[in-house]
């Protein structure tokens, strides 16, 4: 890995970051990050989608003092977006989490720390100072190892637990089967499994990472493909921090997490990582907002490269958005300093697009400045 190209050197768009990611590390982990499953048309059409509406600003309007905060379930989104639960960060770089969230930090920009990281929930916390923090549950098939990592995130300071809800299974990406290539395997991550209390009481003796007992085990344990609505009550009985619900799609599902008292939604399809051939984040968002409206936060994720597509999700419903892949290249090519990189050029393109729709703060934007490309 190179991973210490000066700032001066980086671009100043994604794509560009992208090809240089894929020159500084290695096929396995590059094409982990950037492929998606099956044909990739998933994600290929997160980004058609986004394609596929226009701004329509309104001028005029003084904006010179600008806010691009929103603020949901308690915590400040400075920018209107956080950034997006991803596992095993030290495959991209070796500082991995403690990189992203020490730039997280750096920009104020809040940070949800996955279940499969590289580095535990506890230490990354270390590294985000006093910047909103939430955690990213994978509900294991031990129940109680679930539990016992919701305690863990609460201790630590983490003030909100959002379950993803669409890894019953692993996706089937053919691109990493071709080459594999698995972060499993390699036991990249399972800090969080390794430093929990009732995962070692199975264990008895402390487990390092790379035993080949720990991995099979933790691959047998992470994803739950029994999971229920029902199960959402046993959570709640354990945590007082609110539940986010990360991959819902269906306005159904919409209507069902409110009647189980769900606190916010993630409007996401993984990236196009989990079911190719699934409809894009952006289709799905304004059904879904029309089923909640307004009575709680809906985010979304899954295709947002630039500030106009921040502009475009609020203006469907979204209350702010969260930066995956962007972010996970700016690590591979320079670690820290590249996801710094990435986020001041998102913070400031997301103040650019906002003026230029001709509003001066994210509550003005709304479904009258967008419209369908015919
Ligand atoms: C390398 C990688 C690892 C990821 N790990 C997780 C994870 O551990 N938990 C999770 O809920 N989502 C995970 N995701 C999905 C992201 O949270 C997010 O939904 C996705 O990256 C959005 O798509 P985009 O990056 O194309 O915008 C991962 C995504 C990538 C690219
Ligand atoms: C190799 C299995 C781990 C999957 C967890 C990370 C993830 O969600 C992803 O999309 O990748």
């Amino acid at each position: 890995m190179t991973n210490s190209i000066s700032n001066l050197e980086l671009p100043h768009s994604v794509s560009l970051l992208e090809k240089m990611a894929a020159e500084s590390i290695e096929n396995g982990p590059f094409t982990y990050v950037n492929s998606g499953a099956g044909n990739e048309i998933t994600l290929k059409a997160n980004i058609d989608a986004f394609e596929s509406w226009q701004i329509v600003p309104k001028y005029l309007n003084d904006v010179s003092i600008r806010d691009t905060s929103s603020k949901i379930l308690g915590t400040t989104f400075l920018n209107s977006f956080a950034l997006a639960p991803v596992g095993v960060q030290s495959i991209f770089h070796p500082e991995g989490e403690l990189a992203s969230a020490r730039a997280a930090a750096y920009h104020g920009v809040p940070f949800i720390a996955s279940t499969f990281t590289s580095y535990s929930l506890e230490e990354i916390a270390t590294h985000l100072g006093d910047t909103p923090r939430w955690f990213q549950l994978y509900w294991s098939k031990d129940e109680e190892l679930a539990i016992s990592m919701v305690k863990r995130a609460e201790k630590a300071g983490y003030s909100a637990i959002v379950i993803t809800v669409d890894t019953s299974l692993i996706g089937n990406r053919e691109r990493d089967l071709n080459n594999g290539y698995s972060p499993l395997k390699l036991g990249k991550g399972s800090a969080n499994y390794i430093n929990d209390p009732v995962f070692l009481e199975r264990f008895k003796t402390r487990p390092s990472s790379d035993d080949k007992g720990v991995i099979e085990k933790i691959g047998d344990l992470l994803f739950n493909p029994s999971l229920t609505w029902e199960d959402l009550r046993t959570i709640k009985k354990h945590t007082s921090l609110p539940i986010l619900l990360k991959g819902i799609l269906h306005e159904e599902d919409a209507s069902k997490a409110l009647d189980y008292g769900v606190d916010g939604l993630i409007v996401s399809n993984h990236g196009g990582r989990q079911l190719d051939g699934c409809i894009s984040s952006l289709e799905a968002l304004p059904p879904i907002a029309d089923v909640v409206q307004g009575r709680i936060p809906i985010l979304l994720d899954s295709g947002i490269r630039r500030g106009s597509d921040v502009i475009k999700a609020r203006a469907l419903g979204a209350s702010a958005v969260l930066l995956g892949r962007p972010f996970v290249y700016g690590l591979a090519v320079s670690g820290e300093q590249g996801v710094r990189h990435v986020l001041k050029d998102f913070i400031n393109d997301i103040d650019t697009s906002l003026a230029l729709t001709g509003c001066s703060s994210m509550t003005q934007v709304n479904e009258s400045i967008i419209r369908r490309k015919k």
